[in-house]
């Protein structure tokens, strides 16, 4: 057993010298934009250890470039880290950079095969995001469909955190904001595309509901962990770090849930054809897992995409996992700013004093937009790195050759904090208020949402929420900060998961109005 072990792992160790040895032969002899010099076998990875690594790869970049190539483990990396790169990489050549290298994690949990996230730019791909697009997240949908059916779950996941926040202001308890957002999301999700509550009010419930949670919330915050397997693919077998074992198990909770629903549907959609009420029609509820069904049933997607259950329930653990986190930290982060600036903070109270006036309880996505402008483009960004792959070799003017292959990534977080294109004050990006965001950006300063053909599937619903909820958190209580917290400062630390989190929980005191 010992021999074999160590016949493997030397097998594994001449494999990945030699693809190594060729990796660096045959990039010596393309234009690869410059970077910091690499170390044989682990290139660059000393240099972006002990720090984040949109914060390593930024402070790299102020030496190397704002288009830099960077060597992790034997994945080549192109990194692009100011507005004018980004745009190269999201505009003028995003035809040939939009394929995705799934993180080794989510292939080997099974969920990369039909993940909208990171399957190539093709048939299925374009198929899955049309059907999100027009079935959940359409700004149509959103705000006023013929069913009505999304708005009021927008409006109650306003309302419930509200709630929440007054019961725990009444007992002058501090409020974890990321937690009590987050669980509202998981609860609006659920409703969007289920017609379902996860917590009904009895006890069983609410415990499943807090299974449901806490994988949800893990598999966020332990998808994109730094890896040994993704820089080194040649020992993913190996699972090193258990990285793939820990997803596998999170992400089969989350299906789990998913499956329950789908089994439950299905069954009530036999009992109904089975009573002779004209079948599925008769209990049709119009939410994205009856659209999903009827494509199942029809031709295998109408011709789309072959609906069969394993894409189905990627597809609704894309678009539950994609919401819950993204905006929860989203509006974390923007409380956390406020709460440290007072004079921001005033300011935005009197605006929403005089938007909403004194008989309004809460926000709605109406008031945020003035009549005949854009949706305002205020949310601090939560996602640093946007990962692509070059699918052809690309000539980016003035920069090199991004060879087919490439691992490319768009640093938002050090485009965000560019600072030719932002003066470094909080209420920086409402400079940017009124410009256009996700596929109609013009500017690449503020790209929050990516931009291309990848850019973010969610926009319409997070920018809806987002404003609703920070509006009414803000427009319905005072916030201050626990006396600990006062002392010591706002622990302004990043995580980096899904999104990029606090690291230490913003926790606040609200008084009601
Ligand atoms: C504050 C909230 C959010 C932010 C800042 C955000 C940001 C982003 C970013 C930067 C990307 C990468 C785009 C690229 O690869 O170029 C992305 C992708 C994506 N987002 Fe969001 N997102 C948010 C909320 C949501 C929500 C609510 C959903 C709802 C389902 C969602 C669904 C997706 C999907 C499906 C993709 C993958 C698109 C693809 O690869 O084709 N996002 N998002």
């Amino acid at each position: 057993m010992a021999i074999f072990l160590v016949y493997t792992a030397s097998l594994v160790l001449i494999l990945f010298v030699i693809s190594y040895v060729f990796k660096l032969f045959t990039d010596t002899h393309r234009r690869l934009p410059p970077g910091p010099r690499p170390l044989p076998l682990i290139g660059n990875l000393l240099d972006i250890a002990g720090d984040l690594p949109h914060r390593s790869l930024a402070r790299l970049a102020r030496r190397h470039g704002p288009l830099m190539t960077v060597r992790l483990g034997t994945v080549v990396a192109v990194v692009a880290s100011s507005p004018a790169t980004a745009r190269e990489i999201l505009q003028t050549h995003n035809g040939s950079i939009t394929g995705r290298v799934p993180p080794d994690a989510w292939r080997g949990a099974g969920h990369a095969a039909h993940s909208v996230f990171v399957l190539p730019p093709r048939r299925k791909w374009r198929a899955l995001r049309r059907i999100g697009a027009e079935h959940l997240l359409s700004p149509r949908l959103l705000d006023n469909d013929g069913r009505r059916r999304l708005r009021p779950i927008l409006r109650d996941a306003v309302l419930g955190v509200l709630d929440r926040v007054s019961d725990l202001a009444s007992r002058g308890e501090p409020v974890e904001v990321g937690r009590v957002v987050f669980a509202a999301m998981v609860d609006m999700q659920w409703r969007a595309m289920f017609s379902a509550r996860l917590d009904d009010g009895d006890d069983g419930a609410a415990a499943s509901a807090h299974v449901l949670h806490d994988a949800a919330r893990e598999a966020v915050a332990g998808s994109l962990k730094g890896n040994v397997s993704d820089f080194f693919p040649v020992l993913a077998a190996l699972d090193v770090q258990g990285l793939r074992r820990r997803f596998a198990r999170l992400v089969a909770t989350v299906y789990r849930f998913i499956d329950e629903e789908i089994d439950r549907r299905m069954q009530r959609r036999r009992d109904a054809a089975g009573g002779g009420d004209g079948g599925a029609g008769g209990v049709n509820s119009g939410d994205l897992l009856d659209v999903l069904l009827d494509m199942s049933e029809r031709e295998k997607g109408g011709g789309m995409v072959a609906m069969d259950r394993d894409v189905m329930r990627t597809f609704l653990a894309d678009m539950f996992l994609a919401t819950v986190d993204t905006i929860a930290s989203t509006i974390e982060w923007a409380m956390a700013e406020l709460l440290q600036n007072q004079e921001s903070m005033t300011k935005l109270h009197e605006e929403l004093t005089n938007v909403l006036g004194t008989s309004k309880t809460h926000v709605e996505f109406d008031d945020t937009v003035p009549p005949g402008r854009h949706q305002r483009n205020t949310a601090p960004p939560p996602v640093p790195l946007v990962p692509n792959v070059a699918e052809e070799a690309v000539e980016i003017h003035g920069h090199g050759v991004i060879p087919k292959g490439t691992t490319v990534l768009v640093n938002l977080w050090a485009v965000h904090r560019d600072a030719e294109a932002w003066p470094d004050q909080p209420e920086r990006f409402l400079h940017g208020a009124d410009r256009p965001l996700g596929a109609a950006t013009t500017e690449f300063e503020l790209i929050p949402f990516s931009a291309g053909r990848r850019v973010c599937l969610g926009l319409p619903l997070a920018t809806r929420m987002l404003h609703a909820m920070v509006g009414s958190l803000m427009g319905r209580f005072v916030w201050t900060l626990p006396r600990d917290v006062v002392e010591n400062g706002v622990d302004m630390t990043e995580s980096l998961g899904l999104t990029m989190t606090m690291a230490t929980p913003l926790q606040a005191i609200a008084k009601s109005v």
